[in-house]
């Protein structure tokens, strides 16, 4: 990456240009770190605790405690929410936030506010993530805010204190890479296939050094949520971010929410957001091309967001793999998953399905999923539970009836919080369970020990939730009725 004026850039680079504090030096062709402002530091309740200790011993107050927001979501319950937290560690960890926060003047978002919930859901829902910032998080799916144009990155907790006490953030030169998404998606194919299409061709570790900018017509086409549900996936390619250039889809999204500009400004703002589009001619230093036509809905067989397959394709054998590392991979994966290789996906039985996380509990995954489930009944043997991504979704989720279709369906409608996305909370699978799932990370035992974890979009979720195997939407599609 360099910062040349007069060459061409990409939407990455203009945004980092546009916070360069202090510029790094070139050493025989390696640089070192620039400095960059940080326009939004976002903060939950698992990788803030040391960061406030040190900023105490160190005797330093917060620098901006305005560009600065925390919430809960990790450790929170998703059931009796009004009641003190049972589990000890978990009550630490919250109490602990509320003790920081109120210590150091930073806004909170509690339990039982309307705007608490998943951290990445409640920055662009407060219009606090907008077009050519850079917003970071203590969290590796920060890169959830790169769908609005802004440069969003996870960092480590002693970066959150760096954070904290600068608002600043020394950061090394990334590459750059296209991931371009020709064509227009399918019905019943959604932005979930798309990252994980992606993860699948590049692999875990194909974004790695890259920040990776999704384009093409079938992106352009996304609402902002399901933008977001593929950014957020950026950091299972093992990219540092990823980005969609602001368009009107992104001003139609921010415009009038809390924290939007708003008169001269919000114009003054679009003006600027219009400029963060990669110029024609600039150049990225790798470049994947994906056929949205072509795509069908997607899951995971194995442990890892890499080791998926289109949902009417078969569990692969291990012997499929050339690499000897991805074979290794395989083999260790289909046992832990339980499964045996030539098994049609759509022959899995699962024991629960979650919708929910960062990846998709917005407003539009839930009634997506819910437009599936209407009217319909539940698979007797599976259980489902639905967790709204903030308070916000909740009640607007509510205020549609969207609540009453699920619990009518027989699924179970909760507070929201990351719940089922990761063992931190109670909400957790038991050992050998098998869940569909529209989180983001399928890790042995990330659900909960022994857990078994399918990665699926909402409808795929809904779909299987009614048949209790694996299926796509056009599966449970009701015949047509015919004409008497
Ligand atoms: C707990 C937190 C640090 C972690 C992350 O960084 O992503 C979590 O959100 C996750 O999804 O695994
Ligand atoms: S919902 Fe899941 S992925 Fe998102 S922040 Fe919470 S634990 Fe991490």
């Amino acid at each position: 990456m360099e910062n040349a004026s007069d060459k061409p850039l990409t939407l990455a680079e203009k945004v980092w240009r546009d916070h360069v504090v202090v510029r790094g030096e070139d050493n025989e062709g390696q640089r070192s770190p620039d400095l960059l402002y940080i326009d939004l530091h976002l903060i939950h309740e698992v990788t803030s605790p040391q960061a406030f200790e040190g900023l105490r011993l160190a005797g330093r107050q917060v620098r901006r405690p305005d560009l600065t927001i925390a919430t809960e979501d990790h450790n929170t319950p998703t059931l009796e929410i009004h009641k003190p937290i049972a589990d000890p560690v978990s009550r630490i960890q919250v109490d602990t936030l509320r003790a920081n926060c109120e210590e150091f003047g930073i806004r909170l978002h509690s339990l039982g506010d309307a705007n608490q919930g998943i951290v990445h859901v409640v920055g662009p829902q407060l219009g606090l993530t907008q077009p050519g910032m850079t917003v970071v998080c203590g969290d590796s799916h920060t890169s959830t805010h790169g769908a609005f144009g802004s440069l969003a990155m996870g960092i480590g907790t002693s970066e959150v204190e760096h954070v904290l006490a600068t608002q600043t953030l020394s950061l090394k030169p990334f590459k750059t890479m296209a991931v371009t998404v020709n064509g227009t998606l399918r019905p019943g194919v959604s932005s979930k296939d798309i990252i994980l299409a992606v993860i699948a061709k590049i692999g875990t570790g194909g974004g790695q050094g890259y920040v990776l900018e999704y384009r093409g017509t079938a992106i352009e086409q996304l609402s902002m949520e399901a933008r977001m549900t593929i950014c957020n996936m950026s950091i299972e390619a093992g990219a540092r971010a990823g980005m969609v250039a602001p368009d009107e889809t992104t001003f139609d999204y921010v415009k009038g929410r809390p924290h939007a500009p708003t008169g001269a400004e919000w114009d003054s703002a679009v003006e600027y957001w219009r400029s963060l589009r990669t110029d024609a001619g600039a150049e990225f230093d790798a470049e994947v091309v994906i056929d949205a036509d072509q795509l069908e809905p997607f899951v995971t067989w194995g442990t890892n967001p890499g080791q998926g397959v289109s949902l009417s394709e078969s569990v692969p054998a291990p012997t499929d793999f050339d690499d000897p590392v991805d074979r290794e991979s395989a083999e260790r994966a289909l046992e832990y998953m339980d499964l045996q290789p030539g098994t049609p996906m759509k022959d899995i039985r699962v024991d629960t399905v979650f919708l929910g996380s960062c990846t998709n509990s917005r407003l539009e995954d839930l009634r997506s999923a819910a437009e599936i489930l209407r009217g319909r009944e539940k698979d007797p043997q599976v259980r489902m539970i639905v967790v709204p991504g903030s308070a916000q979704v909740r009640l607007e989720a509510e205020a549609e009836g969207l609540d009453q279709v699920f619990k009518d369906f027989g699924a179970e409608w909760r507070f929201a919080g990351c719940s089922m996305c990761l063992g931190m909370n109670p909400d957790q699978l038991a050992p050998g369970e098998r869940c569909a799932s529209t989180s983001n990370r399928n890790f042995e035992g990330r659900q909960g020990k022994g857990g078994r974890t399918h990665l699926v979009s909402p409808v795929v979720a809904a779909a299987t939730a009614i048949r209790g195997t694996l299926s796509a939407p056009a599966d449970v599609l009701l015949p047509e009725p015919t004409p008497a």
